[in-house]
């Protein structure tokens, strides 16, 4: 990212299926210079953010306040305190079994009719992306940018990203 670089370890994250681990959480310094870079690279007419926690939480943090528009954050627990919870089931590429992915329905209002960016770390597999979207758009939100420091595997067009990764072979699977 700009001046910015990591050595990114090689991670086997499945059986036959390494990953290059991108873990911005934490990295301030990446973490402002890749928001600073995909802030501005975010299309007009963009009226808020979305995104999961947790990798990409301060990413969208730095993209908001560069930009200016308001940011929210997808939960993935199910808490007392949500109103009415949108919730959607996801396996990504990282963690291997289902999670969930839940609006707070206190924040539907904010995406309701609205022009929205999801903004993640990496786009894999693409389960995250794809019940980003099934939430985004049950609850009446128009999901007009994808923004990602990174896609993984195959290239995704529809993406704005800095880079591309992409996926290893195991050694299990080189030997
Ligand atoms: O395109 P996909 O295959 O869905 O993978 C991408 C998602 O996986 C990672 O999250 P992870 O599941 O590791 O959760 P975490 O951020 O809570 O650690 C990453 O932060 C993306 O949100």
């Amino acid at each position: 990212m700009g001046p910015v670089t990591r050595e990114l370890p090689i991670v086997e994250v499945a059986p036959g299926v390494s990953v290059a681990l991108f873990n911005m959480l934490g990295d301030t310094e990446v973490t402002e210079a890749a928001g600073a870079e995909l802030a501005r690279m975010l299309p007009a007419g963009v009226d808020v953010l979305v995104t999961p926690e947790v990798k990409a939480l301060s990413l969208a943090h730095v993209i908001s306040r560069e930009s200016g528009k308001p940011y929210i954050v997808i939960r993935k627990t199910q808490k007392p305190y949500m109103v009415e919870p949108v919730a959607r089931e996801v396996v990504s590429i990282t963690t291997g079994k289902p999670q969930l992915l839940v609006l707070d329905g206190f924040d539907v209002s904010k995406i309701r009719g609205h022009k929205v960016a999801i903004v993640d770390d990496v786009v894999s597999s693409g389960g995250t992306l794809h019940s980003l979207r099934q939430i985004i758009e049950e609850v009446g939100g128009e999901v007009a940018a994808v923004i990602a420091v990174f896609t993984e595997g195959q290239e995704r067009p529809e993406v704005t990203a800095l880079g591309h990764l992409p996926l290893f072979p195991s050694e299990a699977e080189r030997s």
